[in-house]
């Protein structure tokens, strides 16, 4: 395999993941509707914790750095959270 062939393959990879993450925080917006109904608030701690060890069990059981990807996945909960409070504002629910 070439060096442009593994960079294109690479680039597909991205496009593929950078789509999961806008279909994450595409459903940001109905999370923070549900909540807003619930009267519960947008960050949940142990949510939060229940997310971070699902994650890092996974990437254990598929071999990679588990420690890497609790941080990306912090980085995704935050990005969640911005959202839903972005879309909490007034007459922004779906
Ligand atoms: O499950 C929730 O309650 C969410 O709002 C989703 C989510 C997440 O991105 O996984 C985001 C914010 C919360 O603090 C916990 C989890």
């Amino acid at each position: 395999m070439s060096l442009e062939t593994v960079r294109e393959e690479i680039r597909q990879i991205d496009e593929a993941i950078i789509g999961l993450i806008a279909r994450r925080q595409g459903i940001a917006g109905t999370m923070a509707r549900l909540k807003h109904e619930a009267k519960l608030p947008i960050h949940d701690e142990e949510q939060r914790a229940r997310v971070l060890d699902r994650v890092f069990n996974d990437a254990v059981e598929m071999r990679i750095d588990p420690v890497a990807v609790k941080k990306i996945f912090t980085i995704l909960i935050d990005m969640s959270e911005e959202k839903q409070h972005e879309c909490s504002g007034e007459g922004n629910l779906p």
